[in-house]
């Protein structure tokens, strides 16, 4: 046998192994799926040639995922095996021809949807959802049990005649609709972006803090029943039954009698999938009768009566016509290829994110290029390759801009995020009219009436240039605008008027502090009790507040720093606004944890994170965010690591459990 084979097993093997802890574990796969898949069967083939090169642990013999250290691992009762992959109708025939051999009775099949999503076992007993398991590595997975009754497709109680006992299996997704809202929040929160549904779904089920996953808006899909008694004879009856349970079943699952039903399957949801709220990435076919199935059996790693017929990303090819930069309303510039209009995957597709300069030089990018773009996983259509035949000796390489095309400030780079800014954020244009829509938007100031249109009117004809603006407008210049009548201008002074009683928090978050989200601009509201307050903390101040790190309260002395954003702050003042905290916030209790500090780690389970620490605030406590000298107490559940071993070198501290928080607190 040639080394060199024997060299190339093991690289696959490595090169199969990094894409899958890539794609499983950071949620970021680095090669398309269609590739990964390529190359796995690549090593098959090979492997099947050379059995003498049998290795119990290469990817094609294992389930891809892995358990985490974050959660219980739970050993699969039943294994979750993964599926078979075919991208064409030829594989497809030699399935049904390998199934004819061994069953010699006619066979049907069920054809479902193949939801990209994240794959979950659920338990019931007597009705009651008891436990959610991820597939892990097929065998043991990571028990997120709370994660899962987070998800309203998921029933917590059963009605009907179910079984006592049995796993539901299904998979859990974003739509799109939630997937865009979730980014819409990041960008306004200015949060890197996800990429696609699929690794965010994965990813939220994997956080710590159940009611942050209940925020990402899941859903659910259950699609097989599992017990070691089976009280039906066909998979489709137990679809049917699992509904009539309360269980979410697919609407789109179809019976096929024969391989011509299932291509016409196929071929309609290929075309047809872009109408779904949700991605799917190819079609599920499942043998229907259970008998059969257990015929049939399983390869070291999946089912043989069952194949997942994969879509190829559509990939078309298109001129690249001019590279734009637009500026955000964050200053961060985004390069985009303007193309030829082309249709794909149903849309007409004229344009493309190019990410930032890294992309752009990775690609070698040519003016006038011939480009390849592709509708993967992610929303935006991607540039993928270039068709380098088509380009002309003369044509040069696309070069990155070095000043904003908007205000003409050159750009800065922020080296980890491979990103360019304009930092002009009080004079760049989009950066001053994106401010203000965010001061006046549903989460901020609320300002009914001022819509992003009227703003960029407003902003144009001199009128307003910083939210303090708003405050000193008139009906008299309001009405000469285009499209402005008497009852929009008075609703927009109605609006801006009422905007004076919404709370400091909302305020705080709606001035454009960067890095100041929703919840951090809650938890300063929550330990300054006005602006001034807050504008005379340092930053070491502000690092004490839980969630504050270094990054925000940077930003935060910067801002207070410019006089121009000082001016609006007075004259906000001035006008009305609350610019501190309203009477009574929270109601307190009593004062007995009166200048004590405290922070919970480990897995709580008498109360929530957030409702202990709305407690300690109640009786006079502050929470803190780090384990320091300044920590009075530690509040522990189960499996708290590194905070409890730091704190237990800092004799002051005084370690609680969860019930001595409880007994403290109730203490008079
Ligand atoms: N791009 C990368 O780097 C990379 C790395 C690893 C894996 N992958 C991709 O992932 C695939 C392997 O992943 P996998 O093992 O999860 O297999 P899979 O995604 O190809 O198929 C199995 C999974 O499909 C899901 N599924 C959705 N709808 C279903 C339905 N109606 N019935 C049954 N199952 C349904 C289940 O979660 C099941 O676990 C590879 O083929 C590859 O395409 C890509
Ligand atoms: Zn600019």
């Amino acid at each position: 046998m040639p080394e060199n084979i024997q060299q190339k097993i093991e690289d696959l093997r490595t090169e199969l192994h990094q894409h899958n802890y890539d794609y499983y574990i950071l949620d970021e796969a680095a090669i398309s799926d269609f590739e990964f898949d390529l190359k796995l069967k690549e090593l098959q083939e090979l492997e099947k040639n050379h059995p003498e090169l049998y290795d119990p642990n290469s990817p094609t013999l294992r389930v891809g995922g892995e358990i985490t250290k974050n959660f219980p691992t739970i050993q699969h009762q039943f294994r979750m095996y993964s599926l078979d992959n075919s991208y064409d109708f030829d594989d497809l025939e030699d399935w049904e021809k390998r199934i004819i051999k061994t069953i010699d009775e006619p066979v049907e099949f069920v054809a479902e949807l193949k939801y990209d999503g994240a794959s979950i076992s659920i338990l019931y007993e007597n009705g009651k959802l008891r436990q959610g398991v991820t597939r892990g590595d097929g065998f043991q997975g990571d028990e997120i049990t709370a994660n899962v009754k987070t998800i309203s497709d998921i029933p917590l109680t059963l009605h009907g005649d179910f079984p006592t006992q049995f796993f539901m299996r299904g998979e859990i997704y974003l739509t799109r609709k939630n997937f865009n809202k979730i980014n819409l929040r990041r960008e306004e929160e200015g949060l890197d972006l996800f990429m696609n549904p699929r690794n965010t779904a994965s990813g939220s089920l994997k956080m710590q803090d159940s009611a942050e996953v209940r925020k990402r808006g899941l859903s659910a899909v259950l699609y097989q029943f599992i017990s070691s008694e089976i009280p039906a004879e066909t998979h489709w009856e137990l679809l049917q039954n699992s509904r009539k349970w309360g269980f979410k079943v697919s609407d789109q699952a179809k019976l096929c009698r024969n391989l011509d039903e299932i291509k016409d399957f196929i071929t309609y949801w290929d075309e047809h999938r872009h109408e779904l709220p949700f991605e799917i990435d190819g079609i599920v076919l499942k043998v229907n009768s259970i008998k059969q199935q257990s015929q049939l059996g399983y390869t070291a790693k999946s089912p043989r009566w069952a194949m997942a017929y994969k879509f190829k990303a559509e990939k078309v090819e298109t001129e690249l016509l001019t590279v734009a930069y637009q500026v955000g309303r964050t200053g961060a510039i985004t390069p985009v290829a303007n193309l030829r209009p082309v249709l794909l995957a149903g849309t007409i597709v004229k344009r493309a994110s190019l990410h930032n300069e890294d992309i752009i030089k990775k690609l070698g990018l040519h003016e006038h290029d011939f480009v390849y773009v592709e509708k993967g996983g992610e929303i935006i259509p991607k540039i993928v390759g270039i068709n380098e035949e088509k380009r002309k000796v003369d044509s040069r390489e696309v070069e990155y801009i070095t000043h904003c095309p908007e205000c003409g400030t050159e750009l800065v780079r922020i080296e980890d995020q491979a990103i360019h800014f304009c930092p002009n954020d009080l004079h760049c244009p989009p950066q001053v009219v994106g401010r203000m829509i965010h001061y006046v938007s549903r989460k901020a100031l609320d300002i009914e009436g001022l819509g992003a249109e009227t703003i960029e009117q407003l902003y144009r004809e001199k009128l307003v240039e910083n939210p303090a603006d708003f405050y000193v407008l008139t009906k008299e210049q309001l009405l000469p605008l285009e499209r402005m009548a008497e009852k929009s201008a008075q609703n927009i002074l109605d609006g801006v008027e009422k905007s004076k009683k919404i709370p400091f928090e909302k305020v705080l978050f709606g001035i454009g502090i960067k890095h100041v989200g929703e919840t951090v601009a809650k938890k300063l509201a929550k330990n300054f009790d006005s602006i001034e307050s807050l504008q005379n903390a340092t930053a070491e101040e502000l690092i004490q507040v839980e969630d504050i790190g270094g990054k925000i309260a940077e930003s935060i002395v910067e801002f207070f720093q410019n006089p121009e954003n000082l001016l609006m702050i007075e004259r906000l003042k001035s006008y009305g606004v609350q610019l501190e905290r309203g009477e009574n916030p929270n109601e307190t209790l009593s004062d007995i944890l009166q200048d004590k500090t405290f922070l919970f780690t480990g897995k709580l389970s008498l109360f929530t994170r957030e409702a202990a620490e709305e407690m300690v605030e109640k009786h006079g406590g502050k929470n803190i965010s780090a384990v320091s000298k300044n920590l009075n107490y530690l509040v522990v559940g189960e499996k708290a690591g590194s905070k409890l071993k730091k704190a237990q070198d800092i004799r002051t501290i005084i370690i609680l459990d969860e019930q001595e928080f409880l007994t403290l607190i109730a203490a008079e």
